[in-house]
């Protein structure tokens, strides 16, 4: 399991580390240094046959102190290595200081600037390293610093060919919010933000791919899945550097055998990880005695003791009115695929005739009131509810009411999420068994403020994340928020936090299809009638959702990814 880390989290692991006197602050650098020359010659194995040429751009924090330590590894593999610092020599860090010195004995170190950089590139290079900003991004580019990253960013292979390495993230990129900071907006920009009545915006020295390949240390950050992260890294590459017991402290599924002893000596305090990956080893495989009771790994999913299908759960789905049951439909079918034992998809008078020509597992019973609803709801056996997809704004907000009032575990969706924020009820009406499944859209209807300031430009670090603004929305709601996205993120009020990414080896662009969003709802109630607990049927559901969407691969339609879980859960050995 991943645990994504905030700049200073990762900080605070390396200066424990540094601290307890088991590593220096040089050999860290000297770890990073290799982890991204071999990061380099496993993406291009090209350029282990032979000596090439290469620029390194250094920064003036410990970023270019990386930076220098990969210009000496190169050097002595016989490669052309030319070196830029942008900054004062005198004035860079200890380790990064030391580093520059080392380097120093071995080649010329030029001061950066547009020009140095055309001269001393003739032909382009063949390796071109970012070594300017990491983790200590503060603030936008300015000045030529701008130009030259920008000028790198679209240089066609002015500089280098192609090859672009960026060491801990392309410089520019906030770690936290994995948004490119931008320069404030020029007062021409503000006046013409306001006649066309859109927000200025100051200009960013990219804002697609730029590094072909990101090398991180020890864990993934926030800001390399999170908004643009992933566009602009290329291929993220994370390298070990030796901290796992320190991260391990906040990071209690990390945990080895190292690691326990040193806890049980007591130098050390488990400390459940903040924002989490979910990934593939999260959902299949049944975590250790430290979280043991709170997830229900999927290998745990159809027990052969539990052969009843009531033992399963029973999901109850509302149907909106005829010419629009395809929603609820598609949702039923996601909710009995992934296992709840039945699915009854409650459905208006008039609409019966259509559903009903429709489905087959899936049971049919007539809701047309919310008195009926909650008669039909006297069954305790229906413990999960979805109501949204295609239901109609104005029923939602005459549903709501009996639906919440019902306790079932919930999923929220669509018009329900859209009648939420229209209608007198507040959040005080939902309750912890909710779970509100906004794309941006809805998300900024229901909590404007939050999305107001998620969409103010990003001039400083760290800059408002989405996982900021999630945690902020699942507080404020008081259940489960799961903010959709390709950057999907899963906040529950306590602050535990996810982020499911549909993203670099992950993507599957084909999954915006209409009707996807219906069925992630769909998988939310059918796990959530299997007994899991909101959040974790939340990550559970975006993980397969994504799953199947990869599993049938482009030309997917919406009704096709129930029809793939089969597969999936036949290929994770289900
Ligand atoms: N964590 C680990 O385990 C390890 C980390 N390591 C490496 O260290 C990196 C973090 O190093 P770091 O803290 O020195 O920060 P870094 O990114 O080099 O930049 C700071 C400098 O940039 C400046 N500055 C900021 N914004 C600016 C702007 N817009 N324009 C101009 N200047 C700007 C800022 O100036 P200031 O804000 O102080 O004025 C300061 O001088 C990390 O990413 C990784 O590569 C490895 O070596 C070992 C293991
Ligand atoms: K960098």
């Amino acid at each position: 399991m991943s645990e994504l880390l905030t700049a200073a989290q990762m900080r605070a692991i390396e200066q424990a580390a540094i601290a307890s006197g088991e590593v220096t602050g040089l050999e860290l650098m000297e770890r990073a240094g290799r982890g991204v020359v071999e990061a380099v010659m496993e993406e291009w194995p090209e350029l282990a046959q032979s000596s090439y040429k290469a620029v390194v751009l250094c920064g003036p924090g410990n970023n270019g102190g990386d930076g220098f330590v990969v210009a000496r590894l190169l050097k002595q593999r016989g490669w052309e290595v030319e070196v830029f610092l942008y900054g004062d020599p005198d004035k860079l860090p200890p380790d990064a200081k030391a580093n520059y010195e080392r380097w120093c004995g071995m080649g010329e170190v030029r001061n950066l600037s547009l020009k140095s950089l055309k001269e001393a590139t003739p032909r382009p290079a063949d390796l071109c390293v970012d070594a300017l900003f990491g983790t200590g991004l503060t603030r936008p580019l300015e000045g030529e610093l701008f130009d030259i990253v920008s000028a790198i960013s679209t240089g066609n292979g002015d500089f280098f060919d192609q090859r672009l390495v960026s060491i801990d993230a392309p410089s520019g990129l906030c770690l936290d919010s994995g948004r490119v900071l931008r320069q404030p907006p020029s007062q021409a920009a503000m006046k013409l933000a306001e006649i066309s009545g859109q927000k200025a915006e100051g200009p960013a020295p990219f804002s697609d791919l730029f590094a072909r390949l990101t090398v991180a240390f020890d864990s993934p950050k926030l800001g390399h899945y999170l908004a643009d992260g992933s566009a602009v890294c290329g291929k993220l590459v994370v390298k070990d550097i030796g901290l796992i017991n320190w991260r391990c402290l906040q990071s209690p599924a990390k945990a080895n055998a190292k690691t326990l002893n040193f806890i049980a000596s007591g130098r050390g305090v488990l400390r459940r990880p903040e924002v989490r990956l979910v990934e593939r080893e999260n959902q299949v495989v049944d975590l250790r005695w430290f979280t043991s009771g709170l997830f229900v790994g999927l290998e745990k999913f159809f027990p052969s003791h539990k052969s009843h299908k009531y033992a399963h759960g029973h999901a109850l789905i509302l149907s909106g009115l005829s010419g629009r049951t395809g929603a609820a439909r598609l949702a039923a079918r996601a909710a009995l695929r992934v296992g709840a034992g039945l699915v009854t998809l409650g459905v208006p008078h008039e609409a019966v005739t259509e559903v009903a020509a429709h489905i087959t597992a899936v049971m049919l019973t007539e809701i047309d009131t919310p008195e009926i609803l909650s008669r039909v709801l006297t069954d305790e056996r229906l413990n999960a509810l979805c109501i949204g997809p295609g239901f109609g704004v104005v029923r939602a907000a005459e549903f709501l009411p009996d639906v919440l009032a019902a306790k079932r575990t919930t999923v929220l969706d669509a018009d329900a999420l859209t009648a939420l924020s229209e209608s007198e009820m507040g959040f005080a009406d939902l309750h912890d068994k909710c779970v509100l499944t906004p794309h941006a859209g809805e998300f900024k209807r229901l909590f404007p403020d939050i999305a107001a300031r998620l969409a103010e430009p990003p001039v400083k670090g760290p800059a408002y994340s989405k996982v900021d603004a999630t945690r902020e929305a699942a507080k404020r709601a008081g259940c489960v928020v799961l903010f959709k996205g390709p950057d999907t993120v899963i906040a529950s009020p306590n602050g535990r936090c996810s982020v499911h990414a549909a993203t670099y080896e992950r993507a599957a662009p084909w999954l915006a299809t209409a009707g996807s969003g219906d069925v992630l709802s769909g998988l939310i109630t059918g796990l959530m009638a299997r007994g899991f607990a909101p959040h974790h049927a939340a990550e559970t559901a975006a993980w397969l959702h994504t799953e199947a969407a990869r599993s049938f691969g482009p030309g997917l339609i919406a009704e096709d990814l129930p029809e793939e879980l089969p597969k999936v859960f036949r290929a994770l050995g289900i």
